[in-house]
């Protein structure tokens, strides 16, 4: 009894390592697997009556309507030292269930979870049953044969029943084969799948059921006929359900089963098995002897399994020890670091930067738009008409300065934050975990959109004096003055490439030809429309469009040549003459918006961000996680979740291996024990006791 306890919860532990292992191991023929009694027999043979009362509890479902679909792996669990009774279904996690009426009922929806078409599956429901009135047993119930299948079901049901049967009497399983009184045992498809897998018989025990519904000498000559020799023999019951119930189902069942059979004398002889009891206390004791037996070669496979779970964790991971909150904890920290390097590198200078360059290609849109493409432009270098062109320059100015700065330079730098955000969770160990990634993104985004609209006004509050008057220092001008100069140069350089690009695509002669004759069409002042239409004959529309835009790029490259020149030049050398050098004075203009963009957005925004950054990575995706949720973050990574696995099998493994020594330890113990009292002491001396286990 002790030995079937002891293995029954190292198969506890077994099938979760199997579980957790390479799936086709877990049909019935692993080597890491235990002997168990498989019950089988046709459909209504009484399978269920007669586990029903070895358990001692009406639990299993009951219809015409096939209602065993799926085997039931049950494990009876005795518990002498507590009075209660329940189930579990370790798969569903279900809490203990005291109420058998309901473990009944979860078992009907589990089968009837497979649908009518399909009839039977392979997939086990596994339930335990804890009681002080049950033996340790194993017991799986299958699928009743059947003869014939109904209108609703497949043809091939029969196959496939006996398939799924067939899976499960395979060594070292113990085969209840369960025949009914009432037919014949030549026609019994339990003894013929018996002998399929047990030709010698030597694992299958005979159970004949509703004996009462036989003539008792017909039954006693079942019981004891040679036809269908079985090692372990056959017991005869009466499972007859008890119409009034008073008390406790297995009593009232045994009562009824003792009275029947103590009515008739036929079964008081010799060598006739018969009732519940002897029934159960057979399968204990062919079950215990079973997983004797099974012990060596199940250390032998622990042991093998074992050793390559070892290898697999030294080849694949050098033996790394890692764990789900471990992972969890070095993949946050791998954000926050690289949180740090970006906080690092993006201070006030990298902002600045960014928004002045922003809000320079800004003063060269207005420069283009109000400027270079005026054709007043050419006699701006000669200083002609100071009104015209001091109205120009604020015009230019309030473009800049209301042009929404807050709003755009705002929203650049939370742009810019959440790329940044993007690229830090677009990597390992990041692309494994999707919703941790979409969490980060998440809350990044709540902390900016908090933070925008309060910035935006901020910006605009601050710059809203440049929009009346800007004061400008010598210093001020001649810097702005170098950097326009060089933001003109690089226009130059832009447009000296765009003239390149269309010269290298189109022969020079054809390009010239076509610029020729726009710039005739133009003199005629003919209108774009009539540009397209004279020249169609002669020149492609897209050979026209690429000659008007050379002819309007070498004229932008002439302006900007002259104003080059003119911002070069002493006129341009201070902010008096600010009129005549517009370039200049926007970028001054451009140089104090970013100024006190930057100063207000640093503070309402960037500080804020980065305060708040690692805190919400914190309480979003660290504090509070249950270990489940650990487990499942890291197994999201199929590598770190491999490597999970075997260690976890390792540790299952080891733990599994210690307990055999010991089990193994005490049968060795007793055995020589039992061999010293046979040999009447002679063994005590003996030194070549043979040991059980050879391999420990
Ligand atoms: N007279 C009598 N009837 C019994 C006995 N055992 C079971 N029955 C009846 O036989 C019928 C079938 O019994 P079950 O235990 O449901 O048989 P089963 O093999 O589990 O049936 P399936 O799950 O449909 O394959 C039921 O109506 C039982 O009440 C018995 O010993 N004597």
């Amino acid at each position: 009894m002790e030995l079937t306890k002891r293995l029954l919860e190292i198969q506890t532990i077994l099938k979760t390592v199997r579980q957790d292992g390479d799936e086709s191991k877990e049909s019935g023929g692993s080597a890491l697997q235990l002997p168990s009694i498989v019950v089988i027999g046709s459909q209504s043979s009484g399978k269920s009556s007669v586990l029903e009362a070895i358990v001692g509890q009406e639990f299993l479902p009951k219809g015409t309507n096939m209602v065993t679909r799926r085997p039931v792996e049950l494990t009876l669990i005795n518990t002498p030292e507590s009075d209660e009774e329940y189930g579990e279904f370790p798969q569903l996690g279900l809490d203990r269930i005291r109420d058998f009426r309901r473990i009944q009922r979860t078992l009907y929806d589990l089968n009837m979870s497979v649908s009518e078409t399909e009839c039977v599956s392979d997939k086990p429901v596994e339930l335990r049953i804890y009681s002080p009135h049950v033996p340790d047993l194993r017991l799986v119930d299958l699928p009743g044969y059947i003869q014939v299948v109904n209108r609703k079901q497949p043809p091939v049901l029969r196959q496939r029943i006996r398939d799924l049967c067939e899976s499960y009497l395979k060594q070292p399983n113990i085969i209840l084969a369960v025949c009914a009184a009432d037919v014949d045992l030549a026609n019994s498809e339990a003894l013929k799948a018996s002998r399929r897998n047990d030709p010698l018989g030597v694992r299958t025990i005979g159970v004949i059921t509703k004996v009462d519904t036989a003539e008792p000498d017909t039954a006693v000559h079942m019981l004891t006929q040679n036809d269908y020799p079985l090692h372990l023999g056959y017991i005869g019951v009466v499972c007859k359900p008890v119409k009034e119930r008073v008390g406790r189902v297995p009593h009232e069942i045994v009562l009824s089963e003792a009275q029947y059979f103590g009515r008739h004398s036929e079964f008081q002889q010799p060598g006739v098995q018969i009732g519940v009891g002897t029934l159960r206390r057979k399968l204990v004791r062919v079950l215990e002897e079973s997983m004797r037996r099974s012990l060596s070669n199940l250390v032998d496979a622990v042991r093998s399994e074992l050793e390559e779970t070892r290898y697999q964790i030294k080849v694949h991971y050098n033996d790394e020890r890692i764990s789900p909150e471990s992972y969890m904890a070095e993949s946050l920290d791998a954000l926050k670091q690289r949180f740090k390097v970006f906080q690092q590198q993006f201070g006030k200078p990298q902002l600045r930067a960014e928004v002045q360059r922003w809000l320079e290609s800004q003063v060269m849109n207005v420069c283009a738009e109000l400027y270079w493409s005026n054709p007043g432009v050419r006699d701006l270098s000669n200083h002609s008409d100071d009104m015209y062109w001091s109205h120009q320059l604020d015009r230019a100015s309030a473009l800049l300065t209301k042009s929404g700065v807050g709003r755009w330079t705002t929203q650049m730098v939370v742009d810019l934050l959440m790329d940044s955000v993007v690229t830090m969770v677009d990597n390992e160990p990041f692309v494994h975990h999707p919703e941790t990634r979409a969490a980060v993104l998440n809350f990044s985004h709540t902390i900016l959109r908090n933070k925008y609209h309060p910035t935006v006004d901020q910006v605009e509050n601050t710059i809203k004096p440049f929009k009346y008057e800007i004061e400008i220092e010598s210093h001020e001008w001649s810097k702005a003055r170098k950097r326009s100069t060089a933001l003109v140069d690089n226009e130059i350089r832009l447009c000296r490439q765009a003239l390149k690009k269309t010269q290298s695509k189109i022969p020079r002669k054809q390009l010239q030809q076509a610029m020729q004759f726009v710039r005739n069409a133009e003199k005629r002042e003919s209108t774009q429309t009539n540009v397209d239409e004279m020249g169609y004959a002669q020149f492609s529309p897209r050979l026209l469009r690429d000659a008007q835009h050379t002819l309007m790029v070498q004229d932008r490259l002439s302006i900007l040549h002259l104003r080059r020149k003119a911002l070069m030049s002493s006129a341009c050398a201070s902010a008096e003459n600010k009129r005549f050098c517009p370039e200049a004075f926007l970028d001054v203009v451009a140089e104090k918006l970013a100024y006190n963009a930057v100063l207000f957005i640093n503070y309402e925004l960037l500080q804020d961000f980065f305060f708040q950054f690692p805190r919400e990575l914190d309480a979003n995706l660290y504090y509070g996680k249950t270990l489940q949720q650990t487990r499942e973050f890291a197994s999201q990574n199929p590598r770190i979740g491999q490597q999970l696995r075997l260690l976890e099998r390792r540790q299952k493994l080891e733990l599994v291996m210690t307990r055999l020594h010991e089990l193994v330890r005490q049968q060795t113990a007793s055995e020589q024990r039992d061999y010293r009292t046979t040999t009447d002491g002679a063994s005590s001396s003996s030194p070549t006791y043979n040991r059980p286990f050879p391999g420990l």
